[in-house]
């Protein structure tokens, strides 16, 4: 599938590309952010850039053209897989970096040149936070509520990302886990209207990570516009109003999950009594199967219509009087879905 196509029908739809409802707090259009040296890359990446003489990378384009736009109150996903151009993506939306060519308006204004207007009303979370390693906690909160206006009591910041009992801890005592939830405490210290989450659960353990899930629904319930990147699945499906996988910095697929989740392929397997073969099944295209595999006497089916696939065996077994043993009939999840686009199966 061609992925601008894709992006452009989503959008039309205006549950995908689109926002939900109302006008965008954030619009992005045609979007691009190219580095000018050889910067990082990941290991085994393809290089996506110019070339020198000497053939090192010259520059390189992160982010491809990317449209999308956030409605207030709603939490955006930004998927990808490493280098996907997921940090790039935020960094411009942050303001932190002007893109090299289409536009982005946060809060109807332009978060690079007009940063002094957009600023003290969004969050940052940052992919790495750096603190003063001798301040506590409580410190470094104080320090950060001295510069903002309107700032949450720094109790309540402390007890709201569960670090009151480590507020004198120095912040080079912290664990990592412990380091995310200070970062997060200052991103929400101002109140922000819009607050970006780079990957804010990397490194908490699973009862921190649903404290700070829980956090985050509260923030979005009360009004809170919220993008956040995350290479947790399971995240972006538990928080995620919509959610768009990028791929070589474009948006491969965007949509509402569930959306994302239907356009892939549902699974249907069971295992063939002694005596039957793949041949006794009704035929497999009448099912709505569009492919099959078979290992020993395993029989996988894949459909876009698993109802029909499912009755069609079901009955079939039903009038042999057979009994399938493993049966299992599911939908596809997010995570067959990104890996589907992360192996660029989205383009075939
Ligand atoms: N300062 C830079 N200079 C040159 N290239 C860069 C720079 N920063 C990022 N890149 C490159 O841009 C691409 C996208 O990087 P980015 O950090 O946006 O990806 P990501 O999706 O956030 O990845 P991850 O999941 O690993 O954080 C990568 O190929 C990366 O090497």
């Amino acid at each position: 599938m061609n992925i601008g196509e894709k992006t452009i029908a989503d959008a039309g739809r205006g549950g995908a590309g689109g926002a939900a409802s109302g006008i965008g707090v954030i619009e992005v259009t045609a979007l691009r952010r190219r580095y000018g040296a050889a910067g990082r890359r990941a290991k085994g990446e393809p290089e996506r850039g110019r070339r020198s003489r000497a053939g090192t990378r010259e520059s390189y384009e992160a982010v491809s053209g990317i449209d999308f736009t956030v409605a207030r109150g709603e939490l955006f996903a930004l998927l990808g897989t490493n280098g996907a151009g997921k940090t790039s993506t935020l960094e411009l939306l942050e303001g932190l970096a002007a893109p090299s060519a289409g536009r982005v308006r946060v809060l109807g204004h332009d978060p690079f040149r007009e940063r002094g207007r957009v600023r003290p009303r969004i969050g940052v979370m940052l992919q790495e936070g750096g603190f003063p390693a001798e301040l506590t906690p409580e410190e470094t909160l104080r320090m950060w509520a001295g510069c903002t206006t309107g700032a949450r009591p720094v109790e309540e910041a402390l007890g709201s990302v569960g670090l009151d009992r480590r507020r004198n801890v120095r912040v080079k005592q912290l664990s990592g886990g412990e380091r995310r939830r200070l970062d997060l405490a200052l991103a929400l210290l101002g109140r922000p209207e819009v607050l970006f989450l780079d990957e804010p659960t990397t490194g908490l353990d699973t009862e921190a990570r649903h404290v700070t899930w829980e956090l985050i629904r509260e923030l979005r319930d009360s009004g809170t516009t919220i993008v956040l990147t995350t290479h947790y699945l399971e995240e972006a499906e538990e928080l995620a109003d919509r959610l768009a996988i990028l791929h070589d910095g474009r948006i491969a697929t965007a949509g509402h999950v569930a959306d994302v989740v239907a356009a892939h392929p549902s699974h249907l397997s069971f295992e063939l009594p002694d005596g039957f073969h793949l041949g006794d099944l009704p035929p497999l295209g009448e099912l709505g199967v569009i492919s099959h595999e078979t290992t020993g006497r395993t029989v996988r089916l894949r459909t876009n219509e698993l109802q029909r696939a499912a009755t069609g065996v079901l009955v079939w077994a039903q009038d042999k009087g057979i009994t399938l043993r493993g049966l299992d009939v599911r939908s596809a999840s997010l995570e067959e879905a990104f890996l589907h686009i992360a192996k660029g199966l989205e383009n075939t």
